[in-house]
């Protein structure tokens, strides 16, 4: 087995460990996520356990298909397909598809993503009459927290303690009833509801946990509640799993991630064995030493200290700009340096703490006619013409989706305003299904029954088309390119194009829509984050420090290092402050030989303060005017 000359010690203890749990706690760059991957190769390769009876859970889905391809490459067969390989809101999703009918869970549910759900809760509120004081969008991050925390109505009700708490007690009790009648899950569920199923259903759970002979998690210091759980029921049986992580790059707490977790690991499984990894095999020892500064400033962590052999790079340089233009040009003076000593553009980054601030570099770019990306960004499945064709295929595939129905039932413009959607909901609402509803006010409305009409034709069309005839056949007859024949050709074709991408994309799924639609809409579900995007060659990467996790590049910049964006200005309490350095931490150890940090006195028009990250390792920068 070559491949495992190309690990470590420390790195091949962890590989040959299948008796014991794992943990691997190591910092950047360090090789967890090579430990992984080649842990993989090594038990299939060993019959210790079959590609099938392998879980592999990571960060990303992008992160999962890169991983089999490595070990593809490693094994030299093509055999990993069949090793379960994905995030665990995929793993939920897996689960519940295959057996959550034994569970009473109908099958062809759809998934609500952020904005759905705050479609949903925008309309409770409004029925609660109460839209006017309260934010959808705040109270849905609530509700999300709650049941990433496993706490449900009930339990909520006996620890609320505010008035901001009571409305989203009454908005949760009724949103959890919406998704129930709607037939939808949200992300959260794909996990509740497999913890649930596999409480409650022992054979289910017994099945599972026999047919599991290894499971692997990769950036496991970002895991919540739920996936804590989920992860502890299907390994306690055998207790046979590795699992990587580095407390000081867990970023995710806003989004309920708990780097605790770690430590309960030690508590759960008295038998763990903790393995460290200290040297990097990224950066060079000048990047390391920065990071090792920045973060020393944090409490409660694992102490570790990395280490490198390649010595002779450079100490990071600073920039101080006189504002975001003066910071851009910066960027792009050292882009044009970087690529005339013959540097890719795919290997040079721009971090950033958010989304707002590719802006001016994108204008730069697109001046200085460099190829860029931006990662993270709205993706293609956030574009209206892809999402209203989804909700299209969303009500063919699961008739009660209110939420899918209230996006396209007047998309193109058909001549149903608020108060004909009003009385279908006043029959869904008593019992009838959204068909029967539509059905019964299309008697009186002329412009329903044209709709009901095609619906129905819609429906009876899944047994003959494939996803993509049925596309195209949907925009046809909806006449749905007649919402954008006012805004112009370039428009126009902009839309087309996506909507061909999108049934590009359907050609994945062939055979009849009734068999395939359900895997094509879990797919997009899931893939649609935008933590998916991927990277493109020959193009300068824009990332933001939360999406850019597990990835390295030859040049980073780590621009707009001041005080309210990094750290940012929500960042109030102690905790949260370290967390941003935390993020920092992440952004300096992406670099592999060379890394830039900026940041601007003056933006969009006003003085900033340079962030306290940088006075925390000023001796170990050299600055630049
Ligand atoms: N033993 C090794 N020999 C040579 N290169 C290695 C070794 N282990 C890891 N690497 C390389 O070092 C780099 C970092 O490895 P990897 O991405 O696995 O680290 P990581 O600990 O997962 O980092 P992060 O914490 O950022 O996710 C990769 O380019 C990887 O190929
Ligand atoms: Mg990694």
């Amino acid at each position: 087995m070559d491949f495992l000359n190309e690990l470590n010690k420390e790195q091949l203890e962890a590989v040959f460990e299948i008796e014991r749990p794992v943990l691997i706690l190591a910092g950047a760059g360090s090789g967890k996520t090579r430990v992984i991957t080649y842990k993989i190769a090594y038990l299939i390769k060993n019959n210790f356990a079959k590609p099938e009876n392998i879980v592999a859970l990571t960060f990303t889905n992008k992160a999962a298909e890169e991983m089999k391809r490595r070990i593809d490459n490693l094994l030299g067969v093509k055999n990993v397909d069949k090793v379960w390989a994905g995030t665990f809101h995929g793993f939920g999703l897996y689960l519940l598809k295959n057996f959550g009918r034994y569970w009473n869970l109908c099958p062809n549910f759809v998934i609500y993503d952020e904005n759905d759900q705050e479609d949903l809760i925008k309309d409770i509120l409004k029925d609660l009459n109460r839209s006017k004081e309260y934010s959808a969008r705040d109270i849905k991050e609530k509700i999300s927290r709650l049941k990433d925390q496993l706490i449900t109505p009930q339990e909520f009700s006996n620890i609320i303690s505010n008035s901001f708490d009571e409305i989203v007690l009454e908005v949760y009790k009724k949103y959890e009833k919406e998704l129930r009648k709607n037939n939808a899950l949200d992300f959260a569920d794909l996990l509740l509801y497999s913890i649930n199923l596999l409480y409650e259903k022992p054979a289910i759970c017994g099945f599972l946990q026999d047919k599991i002979e290894y499971v692997l998690v990769d950036e496991y210091q970002d895991t919540n509640k739920a996936q804590y759980e989920l992860f502890k029921i299907i390994v306690l049986d055998k207790q046979k799993f590795s699992v990587v992580g580095d407390d000081d790059q867990s970023i995710y707490s806003f989004r309920g991630a708990d780097y605790q977790n770690i430590f309960k690991l030690e508590k759960d499984f008295k038998n763990l064995k903790i393995i460290f990894l200290t040297k990097n095999y990224r950066s060079t020892q000048q990047i390391l030493e920065i990071a090792n500064a920045l973060i020393a400033n944090n409490d409660k962590r694992y102490p570790k200290e990395l280490w490198s052999d390649k010595r002779d790079g450079t100490y990071p340089i600073l920039f101080r700009a006189l504002n975001e233009e003066d910071e851009a040009n910066f960027v792009i003076r050292q882009i044009r340096l970087e690529l005339a000593k013959g540097r890719k553009l795919s290997e040079i980054a721009i971090l950033y703490r958010t989304n707002r601030q590719s802006r001016p570099f994108e204008e730069a770019l697109i001046r200085n006619n460099i190829p860029y990306k931006v990662i993270g960004g709205l993706s293609f499945f956030d574009r209206k013409e892809v999402k209203d064709i989804v909700a299209y295929l969303n009500i063919i595939y699961n008739p009660n989706d209110l939420i899918s129905l209230k996006r396209i039932i007047n998309v193109p413009k058909r001549g149903i305003g608020e108060a004909t959607f009003n009385m279908i909901r006043e029959y869904y609402n008593k019992g009838y299904s959204l068909l029967e509803a539509i059905g019964e006010v299309s008697r009186i409305k002329r412009e329903v029954k044209s709709f009901y009409d095609l619906w129905k034709y819609f429906l009876d069309l899944k047994s003959s088309l494939n996803i993509r005839e049925l596309i195209a056949t949907i925009i046809d007859k909806t006449n749905y390119l007649s919402e954008f024949q006012n805004q112009g050709k370039e428009e126009l074709t902009i839309r087309m194009d996506n909507l061909m991408e999108l049934m590009d994309f359907a050609d994945n799924f062939p055979g009849k829509t009734q068999d395939t639609l359900g895997d094509f809409l879990s797919h997009l579900s899931l893939t649609s984050s935008k933590l998916e995007s991927s990277l493109e060659e020959g193009k300068v990467s824009l990332i933001t420090l939360h999406s850019v996790k597990g990835l390295e590049f030859e040049v980073v910049f780590l621009v707009g290092m001041e005080e309210g964006l990094l750290p940012h200005y929500n960042a109030a309490t102690r905790e949260e402050i370290q967390e941003e350095r935390r993020l920092c931490y992440v952004g300096i150890t992406r670099a592999k030989e060379k890394l830039y940090l900026s940041y601007a006195v003056k933006r969009y028009n006003r003085y900033q303060e340079p962030s306290r990250f940088i006075e925390e390792i000023s001796h170990l920068l050299s600055v630049k005017k």
